[in-house]
């Protein structure tokens, strides 16, 4: 465990907050092949994870290292263009850094995105998954950023994780989507991380299956676990980008196919989080036009 103190993670915001003027009220966290999110904001300030101090760096192809402010329909956002894993050597308090950075500028909605192999029959490549709920394999077993001395500052010891994916952004997301006229390619499931890095054996993935997961990927649930410890709301959803292999026959997965569905998909999964961020509520004022 390495945990970091308060005022490494005020120190960061200060400095973000000296060299920008836009304070975010939702961040995005773009999945492998997904940064493309960021292109929707307006009058950007853009900072690359290098120039950011405490900052850890972005080391995976598809995941370009940097932070993006602007104003996107009316909301001040802030994007990760590139997130940290775990497997990239990273501890899990350093991969999910950037998380207690944006508590601290006044974010009060998280939306995270992963790019993850389905096990569930009825999700193809191309498919968007809303997050329902999750399964934090690492952080069963005690792999979890929480692990360590409890910061108060930032949330209670023993956080309650039910319910850890807002139902009203689900059900709105849900409704954009019928409105865009994607929702035959969308559906609620359950996320898996794993530790990855390499994708799963047919035995794994034929036990990931059986357990009832119906999307896994190597990502998401330690960010989502200190968000929900720190009081922000969460959305989260994944685009399917292969099937998993359960058979010896199944196509083999790569990094590179994965990138390229988040491609042909940029467009879709950027008007979906365009809206949702457009209509959902902040501050608890109604800010939505529908
Ligand atoms: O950052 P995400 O979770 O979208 O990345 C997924 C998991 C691996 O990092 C990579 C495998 O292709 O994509
Ligand atoms: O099949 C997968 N398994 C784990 N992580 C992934 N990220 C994209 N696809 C996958």
């Amino acid at each position: 465990v390495h945990n970091k103190c308060h005022d490494e993670y005020q120190k960061t915001a200060d400095w973000l907050m000296s060299q920008t003027k836009h304070r975010p009220q939702v961040a995005i966290i773009c999945g492998s092949g997904l940064g493309m999110l960021a292109d929707a904001l307006k009058c950007q300030d853009s900072f690359a994870y290098s120039d950011i101090p405490g900052f850890p760096q972005s080391t995976v192809q598809g995941h370009a290292g940097r932070l993006v402010f602007g104003e996107l329909k009316g909301k001040s956002c802030v994007c990760m263009q590139g997130r940290f894993h775990m497997y990239e050597g990273h501890s899990l308090c350093k991969t999910t850094f950037p998380v207690r950075v944006f508590k601290l500028l006044g974010v009060e909605t998280l939306i995270v995105t992963n790019a993850a192999g389905s096990l569930a029959d009825g999700l193809q490549p191309g498919d968007i998954m809303i997050i329902k709920d999750h399964v934090n394999f690492p952080g069963l077993v005690g792999l979890n950023p929480l692990c360590g001395p409890n910061d108060d500052k930032f949330g209670p010891r023993f956080p309650a994780m039910s319910g850890c994916y807002d139902k009203g952004l689900r059900r709105l997301a849900m409704e954009i989507g019928k409105q865009l006229g994607v929702a035959g390619v969308m559906q609620e499931g359950v996320y898996a991380m794993v530790g990855g890095p390499n994708f799963e054996t047919i035995a794994e993935a034929r036990l990931l299956h059986r357990l009832g997961v119906d999307a896994v990927g190597m990502s998401t649930a330690p960010e989502v676990v200190v968000a929900t410890h720190c009081g922000l709301r969460v959305f989260g959803l994944s685009l399917i980008t292969n099937k998993c292999c359960t058979h010896i026959d199944s196509d083999s997965v790569n990094h590179e196919g994965v990138l390229e569905v988040g491609r042909l998909r940029s467009h879709t999964l950027q008007q979906l989080v365009t809206e949702l961020i457009s209509r959902m509520e902040i501050n608890n004022n109604n800010t939505s036009n529908n």
